[in-house]
């Protein structure tokens, strides 16, 4: 049985990036206003061309058209790199989402989980990989700047704090492939719900997300007023995707730095299962900057106790991944015995 969804309308501000340089006051007022409020906005004119945005998503559908057992070279650990399929348990569904993602680092964590040229047919995955991320990650230097603006710390702290040319670099891209899923059929009562991001709010410091046209299905669900705080409510507000803009949310150690200022937005990929609905398979690509491990994170009135970068990356992940976690370990100790 499935409910229908209450939706409400909601802005989603769309924040240009164009003359970043001379307008930095305009657009820290403005990804402050949204940071405050909704918690997900959407950056246009932020210098990477649509063109390389769909190489790299030509480079993920390369590498997930590629057979299981080749993609299993490279699997998920609790270093949070890695690939994994229909594994990962969200903490608010108790199930695992259909889906299955490949998570790409900087720095150590990736020694041995890239996938090769080889594997690839001499496709160049790490480099394309590699060079976009680079790019994506200027782009949150730019955002990153305005927040330190924004809370009145320097303009570099929170740059500094999440160096990728750093060998302890935690920032994170996910590749994301949701499948094609049966569409509902009236007389079946069984029906299972296909989960595809199970509703969470994300736990880095910010999410910059590339979605597909037509390839909809993210929806938000701002309220939360504390970072403690992990009540969900009901009232979903669609995001539609539009290839090339860059869909970004604040995360739950923004939310913490920012002593609950900015809001880290509950959201999901809708399971699919009412008129309307996409049911096709679905690329989308998020990045996740995280705080290099020796950070210092407190937020400028102290609000919460100071921690480290890898503290809160350990904790979110106990929260996050505890069931993907025993699955390693299961595997692990299967392999030892
Ligand atoms: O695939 C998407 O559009 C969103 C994915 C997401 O929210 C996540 O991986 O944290
Ligand atoms: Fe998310």
């Amino acid at each position: 049985m499935t409910t229908k969804t209450k939706y409400v309308a909601r802005e989603v501000p769309q924040i240009s990036l164009r003359d970043y340089s001379s307008r930095i006051d305009e657009i820290t007022r403005e990804l402050v206003a949204a940071s405050e409020n909704v918690g997900f906005f959407s950056i246009t004119d932020h210098d990477i061309p649509k063109d390389e945005i769909e190489a790299m998503f030509d480079a993920s559908r390369r590498f997930f058209d590629l057979p299981d057992e080749i993609k299993a070279t490279v699997p998920w650990s609790a270093r949070n790199v890695g690939w994994e399929k229909n594994s990962q348990i969200r903490p608010s569904t108790g199930q695992p989402d259909t889906k299955e993602s490949y998570q790409l680092q900087f720095g150590e964590n990736m020694d041995g989980v890239w996938i090769t040229d080889e594997q690839m047919a001499g496709f160049k995955f790490k480099e394309t990989s590699l060079g976009f991320m680079h790019h994506v990650q200027g782009v949150s230097e730019k955002l990153m700047r305005c927040f330190a603006r924004g809370l009145g710390f320097p303009d570099d702290y929170f740059i500094r704090y999440h160096d990728v040319t750093r060998t302890n670099s935690q920032t994170t891209m996910r590749l994301l492939h949701y499948f094609a899923l049966p569409e509902p059929d009236p007389n079946d009562k069984d029906r299972p719900v296909y989960h595809r991001a199970g509703a969470h709010a994300d736990w880095g410091f910010l999410t910059l997300l590339f979605q597909k046209d037509g390839e909809s299905g993210l929806e938000i669900c701002p309220g939360r007023e504390v970072v403690t705080e992990f009540g969900i409510g009901d009232e979903w507000t669609p995001v539609k995707p539009k290839t090339g803009d860059i869909v970004c949310n604040i995360g739950d150690l923004l939310m913490s730095w920012s002593d609950d200022r900015f809001k880290s937005t509950f959201h999901r990929v809708k399971a699919p299962s009412e008129e309307g609905d996409y049911f096709g398979e679905r690329y989308s690509i998020a990045f996740f900057n995280q705080p290099c491990k020796d950070a210092i994170i407190q937020g400028p009135k102290k609000k919460y106790p100071v921690v480290t970068g890898e503290e809160f990356t350990t904790r979110a992940m106990q929260r996050n991944f505890s069931a993907l976690q025993e699955k390693q370990r299961e595997l692990a100790a299967a392999a030892a015995a």
